[in-house]
């Protein structure tokens, strides 16, 4: 006889709780995940980096973009792109994710509960499908996996139609000819990407004097030009004071009073925590006021037998990560001996054209007194991207000159966020540049590019080496 209904229990399916989920399920425990109905996937795949990803696929296929260094500027695949050319895609890939999903949690025997799971105690949660009888599931251990949803300041009338955050602007009814993008973080630069693009007159204020200090900042700078070029207009150190919606169309107001007239608003000012929404009080516990819960190493929260992973956990907040802290919270959980998450973590950011970078940036190691050397190769000087028509894409390796090791790899251009990979490998198992200058790759690839870099880099430090064995 059983004392709880199941052994653990995840909230929310989002990629951290379908990994908690099937890992506990994979160690044969009685595994149940919950969430409403129309959220299977969570954010990831309903809202947010499967439709945002979907959608550029699309805009780049639909826009020609990428194929014009062959064919010309006035290159398209179709002159009057609607939304519905736009949605038709996204929708078909969330139909076909939902699905995936729906199939791995019950191949792998977990049930899937549908509602919204409220703590009643520190085992149990009341679990609202909306037909008026909550029913109340028990569980030894519970997993919390309930990620996020977009800040909404008082200051702004959202209509979900012309005012709209990063949920809403997938289902914007046209593509506007005009869009002010409150905040240039990775959703703001991702959507400002993809409506230049498209040919709408972008406008991107952020309170910061600069974007995306977290990555390089000349390939920041080449991306600002690239986004310029698409007549996007950057206003830095500028902060948005209120968002009106008028007749014709709405008018931000800043608080240096410029006032920006645009057909649309989209607000991607940062994302708010769901834990203020699971009486997380009748569990012993308590989130921070971004609604965000404090977690051990083991993402243990302060009750012992309750963990939380993914966005709900802050920082880093993304897919890729979250999924590892799904499935090594669950192992902890059920007894296991769980390796900790390696540090080594990449970025990828789908902006057009991406960005993507695993270790140091120059102005980290410049900070922490470390020398470094670069080593750079472009795109157009590789056979590969003149067939593909990318010449500005390019690859940044930054060397150790005292042991050759890879300390940072950071990459522009096209299939940035998949060449990465390679770098990251090179870095994790404790490589040097000597093997990417002394290895053979495919030709004609972009892979190349590392050894180029490698070369580059090599021929610096040799060059210092040299001088100083003279002196
Ligand atoms: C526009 C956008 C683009 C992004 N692009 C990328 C990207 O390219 N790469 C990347 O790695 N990351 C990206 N991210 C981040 C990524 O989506 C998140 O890091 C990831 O979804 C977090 O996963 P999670 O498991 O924490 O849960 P989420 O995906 O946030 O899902 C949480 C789930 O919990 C459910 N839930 C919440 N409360 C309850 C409750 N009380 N009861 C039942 N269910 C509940 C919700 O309904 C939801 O389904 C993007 C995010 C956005 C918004
Ligand atoms: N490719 C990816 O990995 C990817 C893509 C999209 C989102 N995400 C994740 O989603 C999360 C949320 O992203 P985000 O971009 O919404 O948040 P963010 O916090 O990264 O960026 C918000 C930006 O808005 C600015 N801002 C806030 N209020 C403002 C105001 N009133 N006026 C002007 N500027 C203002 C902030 O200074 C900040 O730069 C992040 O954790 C991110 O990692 C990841």
């Amino acid at each position: 006889m059983h004392v709880f209904d199941y052994d653990v229990l995840v909230i929310g399916s989002g990629p951290s709780g379908q990994k908690a989920a099937i890992a506990a399920a994979k160690l044969d425990k009685r595994v149940a995940i919950v969430d409403r109905r129309t959220m299977i996937g969570g954010v990831c795949i309903n809202t947010g980096t499967i439709p945002s990803k979907t959608l550029r696929e699309a805009v780049l296929y639909l826009t020609g973009l990428s194929q014009r260094e062959m064919y010309g500027q006035s290159y398209r695949v179709k002159d009057d792109i609607t939304v519905a050319d736009l949605a038709a895609r996204t929708q078909h890939v969330i139909g076909r994710q939902v699905d995936v999903i729906r199939n791995q949690l019950s191949r792998n025997r977990v049930t899937l509960i549908s509602g919204v799971a409220k703590f009643v105690d520190p085992h149990a949660v009341m679990v609202d499908d909306g037909n008026g009888r909550p029913t109340k599931v028990s569980a030894e251990k519970i997993i919390i996996a309930a990620g996020t949803r977009p800040a909404r300041p008082e200051s702004v009338e959202f209509d979900e139609r012309t005012i709209v955050d990063s949920d809403g602007v997938i289902n914007l009814e046209r593509v506007p000819r005009s869009m002010v993008v409150v905040g240039a973080g990775v959703i703001g630069m991702e959507y400002a990407s993809m409506f230049a693009a498209l040919g709408t007159r972008v406008t991107v204020v952020e309170r910061r004097p600069k974007m995306l200090d977290f990555c390089d900042q000349e390939i920041v700078e080449a991306l600002k030009y690239h986004l310029r070029d698409l007549s996007v207009t950057f206003r830095f150190g500028e902060e948005v004071a209120t968002v009106e919606r008028h007749q014709g169309g709405t008018l931000t107001t800043l608080h240096s009073g410029k006032r920006i007239a645009a057909d649309t608003v989209m607000y991607s000012a940062g994302r708010q925590g769901l834990a203020d929404e699971l009486a997380l009080d009748a569990a012993g516990l308590t989130g921070d006021k971004r609604g965000r819960i404090e977690v051990d190493k083991n993402f243990r929260t302060a009750v012992e037998h309750i963990y939380a992973v993914g966005d709900v956990i802050g920082f880093p907040a993304l897919a890729s990560t979250s999924m590892e802290q799904g499935r090594l919270a669950a192992t902890h959980a059920c007894g296991e001996p769980a390796r900790a998450m390696h540090e080594l973590q990449p970025i990828g950011i789908y902006t057009i054209p991406e960005i993507s970078f695993v270790g140091k940036t120059e102005d980290e190691l410049t900070d922490s007194r470390t020398p470094f050397e670069v080593g750079v190769s472009r795109y157009r000087e590789l056979a590969r991207g003149q067939i593909i028509g990318d010449s500005y894409g390019m690859l940044k390796l930054i060397v150790s000159p005292r042991d050759h090791k890879l300390l940072g790899v950071h990459i522009f251009g096209t299939g940035a966020t998949e060449l990465v990979h390679i770098g990251q490998t090179v870095m994790g198992l404790g490589g040097t540049v000597d093997y990417l200058v002394d290895t053979v790759f495919n030709y004609p690839t972009l892979a190349e590019c590392y050894k180029v870099a490698a070369l580059s880099a090599m021929n610096k430090i040799s060059q210092v080496d040299r001088l100083h064995d003279e002196y």
